[in-house]
């Protein structure tokens, strides 16, 4: 599957990056190494569990399940009541839940746990009704710190990668993604553990981002129409379609909801100038929770008012208000909302926090824009880059425009549950788990 990528690979080293913070080397070649997929380790998970004994532990209303190698995991009798896997409790086509809230006595006993023959935990409830369940199914819902986090991880790939100017892009061929479920599986793992994936030898001609969409399941309609045209077009209703310079950006922060994934496919290069340049956002706010950690607590906390006007697929006057550090309720950055040319000028700041706020954003766009962060690449037709909109900030350089070689690039967004949800099936399909 990667044998196309075989002259690529002997070009460049074929490992995976390991340090989160390399120092960059100075007097780097302006282009860029790449890494190919087949060197991404890619999560295993499964295995088969054996029950040992099973316990009801009737003061703390708690199961102990005691496994093979002596663990023990514990699980609640409303919880088991309420998973019940039976087909009365169960919808078994669609595996969801029929089981109605108002019939689940959240006081539940439980009459008589057993093992059966083939090692399945078998409960019979007060009420008589019983309840089966697999060692496997439970042990991955195991309430420990350990477990929790463990399935929290296989579910949702969280653990990112950070990366700086050193990064090698993550390389895959573009028919290969469409037609092996391997390499397909291989892109989206590492789309989303490093942000950015680059494809290449697409077809140069419009409509294949709709086809490399087509292997996730839809991409995301916005106003900008189903895939977009970036073109200095006259009478632009966007900075992106000028021949003009976009610093680092990530796309439609006036969106409460931006797009989650982007894709950029190079139909034609400017003759001169329009290179890229991506920095991973992740890393680089954890570098300023570290090195200005005032500035930090500023973009994480304060709402900042972005607008977009025009019109396009239809005419719209969109309005958002976003962190530009964005944070969950434990602090972790879960996305970053910054694009200059559609920050609002009504800024929603009482007087004496529109200072701070300047500054603070100008330090975190000076850490960005530090050589030592920026990976700068020039697309050829026929490349094709995918990347996490949420994480990396990206931008071009400005390019000359007229003449015969008119820069295209073809814009297409997806939102990370279409993506994850692909990448699942991928796994079971490749890895055989669930
Ligand atoms: C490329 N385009 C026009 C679809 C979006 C540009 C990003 C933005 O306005 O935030
Ligand atoms: O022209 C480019 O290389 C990038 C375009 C871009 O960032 C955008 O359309 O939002
Ligand atoms: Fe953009
Ligand atoms: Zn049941």
């Amino acid at each position: 599957m990667f044998s196309s990528l075989a002259r690529c690979a002997s070009r460049a080293a074929l490992h995976v990056l390991k340090g989160t913070s390399r120092p960059s080397k100075p007097g780097k070649v302006p282009c860029f190494g790449h890494q190919t997929l087949a060197a991404v380790p890619l999560p295993t998970v499964g295995g088969t569990t054996v029950v040992r004994h099973a316990q009801v532990l009737d003061h703390k209303r708690l199961l102990q399940v005691e496994w093979d190698d002596g663990s023990y995991s514990f699980y609640p009798f409303t919880w088991l009541r309420d998973n019940c896997q039976c087909p009365l409790c169960m919808l078994q086509s669609a595996k969801a839940r029929s089981l109605l809230l108002t019939d689940l006595d959240v006081h539940t006993g439980m009459d008589q746990v057993q093992i059966t023959e083939n090692n399945k935990v078998s409960i019979t409830w007060p009420d008589q009704h019983s309840s089966e369940f697999e060692p496997d199914w439970l042990k991955k819902r195991c309430f420990s710190p350990e477990a929790r986090q463990a399935r929290q991880e296989e579910l949702f790939l969280n653990e990112r990668e950070f990366w700086d100017s050193a990064l090698q892009i993550p390389m895959a061929d573009f028919e290969a993604v469409l037609h092996d479920d391997k390499a397909a599986l291989a892109w989206l793992v590492a789309l989303r553990r490093f942000g950015i994936v680059y494809l290449k030898g697409a077809p140069v001609e419009q409509g294949q981002l709709a086809r490399l969409s087509r292997r996730i399941g839809y991409l995301r309609l916005t106003f900008y129409g189903h895939t977009w045209q970036v073109q200095d077009k006259p009478m632009a209703n966007n900075v992106a379609y000028t021949s003009g310079k976009l610093s680092l950006h990530t796309d439609y922060p006036a969106l409460h909801h931006p797009p989650g994934v982007q894709f950029l496919h190079c139909l034609q290069q400017a003759q001169q100038g329009g290179e890229s340049e991506v920095v991973d956002g992740f890393h680089m706010a954890e570098l300023l929770r570290r090195e200005d950690p005032e500035a930090f607590n500023t973009l994480s906390s304060l709402y900042i008012d972005y607008t977009d006007t025009g019109s396009d697929y239809c005419d719209f006057i969109v309005q958002s208000k976003n962190r530009i550090i964005d944070v969950d309720c434990e602090g972790r950055v879960v996305r970053i909302n910054y694009n200059n040319a559609t920050r609002d000028s009504t800024l929603d700041l009482p007087l004496d926090q529109v200072q701070p706020f300047y500054s603070s954003l100008k330090s975190f766009v000076e850490l960005m824009n530090r050589p030592e962060n920026v990976v700068s690449y020039r697309m050829e037709p026929g490349d094709l880059v995918t990347f996490d909109n949420w994480r990396l900030l990206h931008g071009r350089k400005n390019y000359s425009s007229g003449g015969r070689t008119l820069r295209h690039l073809e814009g297409a967004y997806l939102d990370w549950d279409e993506v994850m949800s692909r990448m699942r099936i991928l796994r079971k399909a490749v890895h055989g788990d669930s």
